[in-house]
């Protein structure tokens, strides 16, 4: 019989008993922040679920205080077997057969949130972030878009995984406003070059592996064992403005193009609730060398869509489906390359994937690939896009199909609004 929770969840919610996604959250706006996990309509509050002691199996029990925490950071650095023995217990403590949440009315009231009552915010503090650049499709679009037909995809991109850094201070939780940002585009002929508000806005659909336990500064982390250093997964919008970025990237790669802003979702889902979806990633011609080469390579087949909300519209219209599962360089792969000059990882580091385009052009992952950098629109009921305008939400969601059940990410969405002083360049 399926696992199944006294707490009534409707089958096409992304958050039943299999899920339990880790996020934080505030009950009142003045309350502290604390950690949760999402179960149907609700969010179980952790410190709560500590405070009772209910928390008793033999390494959590030794580290009660990891749920007292205004974030994640300290629960991630346990490791495996923490996380593990923290599923089983919030399972059985959220199980239809189980009376010592589900018969006490008073723990109930205290440890049950609705979901539409609560803040979320971003679940760990992020020391560094890291975005990958792992689709081939979408390497070879953009190397197509920005560096023509001939080799797009570069010479390097087949022997490892590239990836840029990124700005970890411009994280922004799902629901954050986003500001269109100023900067440099490209000259057009012998003019200067254009400054003021970004004319090429763009998202870019992503997802993100947090890191749990690091690894000590010049110890690299073997590819067979990454999976260890990974808790679990989010939804992340890699905000783009490629005017800037098609300027300023060369030779050093994405600046200020793309800091200006990255939100996530809240949830992150585990790895372990994602092992039943696991699926054989793409073999990989030439093979990668030794230190990339594992024993079981594996990807995750998760259905990935993006909506697009105009201001004054009442619908979104879906502009792409991708999935996790055309990615060709694997978290654990990346993760181990991340390490193997000897750089060190801490927990609540976040490793975005790149775009998640597919081969087909409905799962292009970004407007640059979906519109031809402007020169296809797309229509959205009425109107057309080439890319973001003001008053655009762009909401992502995520999620794997079980049987009967599914295990999602929620949404991750963020809505574009003009930089202050209006679209006009004020500076010159
Ligand atoms: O090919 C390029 O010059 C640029 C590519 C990107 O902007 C993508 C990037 O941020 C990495 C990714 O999302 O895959
Ligand atoms: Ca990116
Ligand atoms: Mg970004």
């Amino acid at each position: 019989m399926a696992l199944k929770s006294f707490i009534e969840v409707h089958p096409d919610s992304h958050f039943p008993i299999q899920n339990l996604p880790y996020g934080v959250f505030k009950p009142e706006p003045a309350s502290p922040a604390r950690p949760g996990v999402a179960i149907g309509d609700y969010v179980l509050d952790l410190s709560v679920v500590a405070s009772a002691g209910l928390f008793d199996g033999p390494v959590l029990k030794n580290n009660s205080d990891s749920f007292l925490q205004p974030d994640l950071n300290k629960f991630l650095a346990l490791g495996r077997p923490a996380w593990k023995e923290a599923r089983s217990t919030l399972q059985k403590l959220l199980s239809a057969t189980e009376p010592a949440l589900r018969d006490n009315a008073a723990l109930r009231q205290k440890a049950l949130v609705p979901l539409s009552k609560v803040k979320m915010l971003v679940p760990i503090s992020i020391g560094d972030y890291t975005d990958f650049f792992s689709s081939m499709h979408h390497a070879k679009n953009c190397g197509t878009i920005f560096r023509g037909p001939e080799n797009p995809i570069p010479a390097n991109w087949f022997h490892l995984p590239i990836a840029y850094h990124g700005r970890a201070s411009s994280i922004v939780i799902s629901g954050t406003d986003i500001i269109r940002p100023r900067g440099q585009g490209h000259p057009a002929g012998n003019s200067p070059p254009y400054f003021g508000p970004s004319l090429k806005l763009d998202f870019e659909l992503e997802m993100a592996a947090v890191v749990g336990p690091g690894n000590e500064l010049g110890k690299p982390v073997d590819v067979n064992e990454a999976a260890d250093h990974i808790f679990g997964l989010v939804l992340m919008n890699d905000w783009s403005a490629r005017d800037i970025q098609a300027w300023e990237y060369v030779p050093l790669g994405p600046f200020l193009g793309k800091s200006f802003g990255t939100t996530v979702s809240p949830w992150i889902v585990t790895l372990d609730a994602l092992e039943p979806f696991a699926c054989d990633a793409p073999k990989q011609n030439p093979p990668p060398l030794p230190y990339l080469a594992e024993k079981i390579s594996k990807n995750y087949d998760i259905s990935l869509e993006v909506q697009i909300k105009p201001a004054g519209q009442e619908n979104s219209s879906v502009v792409t489906r991708s999935n996790f599962n055309h990615l060709y360089w694997t978290l654990t792969q990346q993760l181990a390359h991340h390490t193997i000059n000897g750089c060190n990882l801490r927990p609540g580091d976040l490793l975005g994937t790149g775009t998640i385009s597919g081969p087909e052009p409905e799962s292009y992952g970004c407007l640059l690939e979906l519109t031809w950098n402007g020169q296809k629109p797309l229509s959205l009921n009425g109107t057309t896009r080439k890319f973001l305008e003001d008053g655009d939400e762009v909401i992502f969601s995520g999620y794997s199909k079980g049987n009967g059940y599914n295990v999602g990410f929620g949404t991750c969405s963020g809505k574009i609004i003009p930089p202050p002083g209006g679209g006009r360049c004020c500076f010159w």
